[in-house]
């Protein structure tokens, strides 16, 4: 048997038809969403994903401002442009990317985004009603990850899901998102005694650990739903996740790719995001 292939790159297309449709019904009552990405600093990952962003919003509809800043740029600059944007009528979401020079606090920073243009999902207010399943912008890598999910029939209820890594974009949230589907959440992290034999019991292993090709056939248990959110680069310089995305497939049941899995996930969502929060706006005015 070699694992199912779960197709973050055809998913994310669907769903980005579904948001530009929408997008073009908003554009009839003259509301284009706007998205404000904020770069302080760079390097050349952060400006890919930057570009990556900017380009998928105008093939959808949508406007996407980037402000981009010196890494000198002080935490009081940073916080009189977010105030800035978020009284912008134009800007429906507000995104400063991660991580941010040591100088500014980022608890502060994403803090002072309005939870109304948080599309990133990470302020206090979205993490605290996502996590009592009340309304909120969800995290847009594991909203990406529960789509994924439900796209391929994958019921998380009465599963064992495994999470290892506990930041707090991925692993803390999407097994909270895993709990309110009902499934039974083990949360594994570096302090983690024995990490095989908690991944062995998982029927939906969610690897976010930061280490290329480090989830091999040995740690999983057969038909496992292996989810891999790794961004790596492996010994010839290549993007490649914290799974061994080979040594896995005769063993799993369904895995996801790196590249070609969670990250074009993680933009539809945000893209997503974006534009519920300009037909929330739109709502508003009626
Ligand atoms: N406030 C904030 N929000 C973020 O969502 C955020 C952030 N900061 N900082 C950086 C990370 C990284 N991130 C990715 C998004 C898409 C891909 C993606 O599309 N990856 C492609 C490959 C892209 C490539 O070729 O490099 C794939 O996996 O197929 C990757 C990484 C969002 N981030």
């Amino acid at each position: 048997m070699t694992a199912k292939l779960i197709d973050g790159k055809a998913v994310s297309q669907k769903i980005k038809v579904q948001v530009k449709e929408r997008v073009e019904k908003l554009a009839q009552h003259g509301i284009i969403p706007g998205l404000a990405v904020v770069l302080v600093g760079e390097n050349s990952a952060s400006l890919t994903y930057v570009k990556n962003k900017k380009k998928t919003c105008e093939a959808l509809g949508m406007r996407s401002d980037l402000h981009q800043f010196p890494d000198t740029l002080t935490e009081q600059e940073l916080l009189a442009k977010i105030d800035q944007l978020n009284q912008d009528p134009q800007i429906h979401g507000i995104l400063v990317q991660l991580p941010l020079p040591k100088q500014i606090d980022e608890f502060k920073v994403i803090s002072a985004i309005s939870p109304e243009k948080d599309v990133d999902g990470f302020h206090p207010i979205s993490v605290g009603n996502m996590m009592i399943g009340k309304d909120a912008f969800l995290p847009c890598t594991p909203h990406g990850i529960m789509e994924l999910l439900s796209h391929y029939g994958i019921d998380p209820s009465g599963k064992h899901a495994v999470v290892i890594g506990r930041s707090n974009i991925v692993g803390k949230p999407i097994g909270q998102l895993l709990l309110q589907k009902d499934a039974t959440v083990t949360y594994c992290h570096s302090k983690t005694k024995d990490l095989a034999s908690f991944t062995a019991q998982a029927d939906i292993l969610i690897a976010a650990i930061g280490r290329a090709k480090f989830i091999d056939h040995t740690f999983i248990k057969p038909g496992a739903v292996i989810i891999d959110v790794g961004m790596n680069r492996d010994e010839n310089g290549k993007l490649c996740g914290d799974v061994d995305f080979e040594d896995v497939q005769e063993k799993a049941g369904f895995v996801t790719p790196v590249p070609g899995g969670v990250g074009p996930m993680t933009i539809a969502m945000l893209m997503g995001n974006t534009l519920e929060s300009a037909e929330k706006g739109l709502s508003k005015t009626k």
